[in-house]
């Protein structure tokens, strides 16, 4: 058998130790490749280089070590800073994917093996759709660990080159799979969905070591003051928890205003919202639309779609229209419209003017 020679991009956790060993089994030539992202212990930096390298010498292929550090500070701890500094709550991993890593992985495949293909241990699928001549990104099998949301931004390029081994599978099976091959990192624990909480201890301690405290007014909608918030970047639309205010009506943050460095809060039904627009959009197994198009709208990751309708504006960007107001339509975050387990596209949440 003439075996194909493919970069394995290995975190050192159990699901990207376990696609490297399926593809390997499957007779594929495996070059595993872990980006050093940041400085400290976790997943992205010590241990996860660690652990990677402990499954190569195992399953007995080579590992590379990229150090990534400058990149992710550039493209995502400065994104980062830049984008809560400026009253948003911005999303880290689909543009960390982008940018830090199937971008670089796949020129790091080209440059020094050769090899046009990577894989992931991502719970998503791809699909080639001849009658568009274009790469579709699907949802996982198991619904509960689907990672699309997180990949709406990868260019056509850098699906043609991606193997995703897992997105057929469910948890239960990954681990069984580990277990199989006696990986070392079967039984590991899973990973934060955010490497920098695990490197920082909370995003709280990570912004405040980045952007510092910069007291301010919390007000409610007539411009009240109902007391003081130590800097906007610690709030996010929709959260209700750790405002210290006492009101017999729970309340929410409504809006962040960076002008002023304030917080507006509000009740429930006032942080709820019936459109907003997005920009930056990246449209995956549809070209861009030209007229409304009706999808079903994830706009956080964990919460489940909600009917809509775009409409395309001007300059590339869409408005979205809600059939029911949505409560907590967070500036900064992704909307990735899907029609079923197809994902047509998403882009970035704007903030209201
Ligand atoms: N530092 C890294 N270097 C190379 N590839 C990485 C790195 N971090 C993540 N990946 C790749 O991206 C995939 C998804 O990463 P994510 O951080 O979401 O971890 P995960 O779903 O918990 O997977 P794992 O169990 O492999 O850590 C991983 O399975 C791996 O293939």
């Amino acid at each position: 058998m003439s075996s194909k020679k493919i970069v394995v991009g290995l975190s050192g956790g159990v699901d990207s130790s376990t696609a490297a060993a399926v593809l390997h089994h499957q007779g594929y030539d495996a070059i595993g490749l872990t980006l050093w992202l940041m400085k400290g212990k976790g997943q992205c930096c010590s241990e996860g280089m660690v652990d990677a390298a402990s499954i190569c010498e195992q399953l007995g292929i080579p590992h590379h070590i990229v150090d990534s550090r400058d990149l992710f500070q550039n493209a995502i701890i400065d994104y980062l800073v830049s984008g809560y500094g400026s009253g948003t709550t911005p999303l880290p991993c689909s543009r960390c994917n982008k940018t830090v890593k199937f971008g670089p992985m796949l020129h790091y495949a080209r440059e020094h093996f050769g090899v046009d293909r990577i894989a992931t241990g991502h719970y998503a699928r791809i699909l080639y759709d001849a009658d568009r001549e274009r790469y579709q990104l699907l949802r996982a099998r198991d619904r509960r660990k689907d990672q699309s949301y997180f990949l709406y931004d990868l260019s056509q390029e850098m699906l043609a080159g991606s193997l995703f081994p897992l997105g057929e599978h469910d948890k239960d099976a990954t681990r069984r799979l580990a277990r199989q091959y006696g990986l070392s990192t079967a039984d590991k624990p899973e990973s934060q969905d955010l490497c920098l909480i695990e490197a920082h201890g909370s995003m709280q301690q990570f912004l405040d070591r980045y952007i510092g405290q910069q007291e301010g007014e919390i007000v409610d909608l007539d411009g009240k003051v109902l007391g003081r918030h130590t800097g906007i970047h610690h709030y996010t639309v929709g959260q209700r928890k750790g405002l210290g205010i006492a009101a017999p009506e729970p309340l929410y943050v409504v809006a962040l205003d960076p002008p002023r460095n304030r917080v507006i809060v509000g009740d429930r039904s006032s942080a709820s919202r019936p459109d907003c627009t997005m920009g930056y959009l990246n449209w995956v197994s549809i070209p861009e639309p030209s007229t409304p198009l009706r999808a079903q709208v994830q706009v956080r990751y964990r919460t489940p779609p909600v009917e809509a309708v775009l409409v395309p504006l001007e300059g590339g960007r869409i408005k979205l229209v809600f059939d029911e107001p949505q409560f907590g339509i967070t500036p900064g975050q992704a909307a990735v419209a899907y029609d079923g387990d197809v994902l047509l596209g998403g882009g970035l949440i704007e903030r209201p003017n």
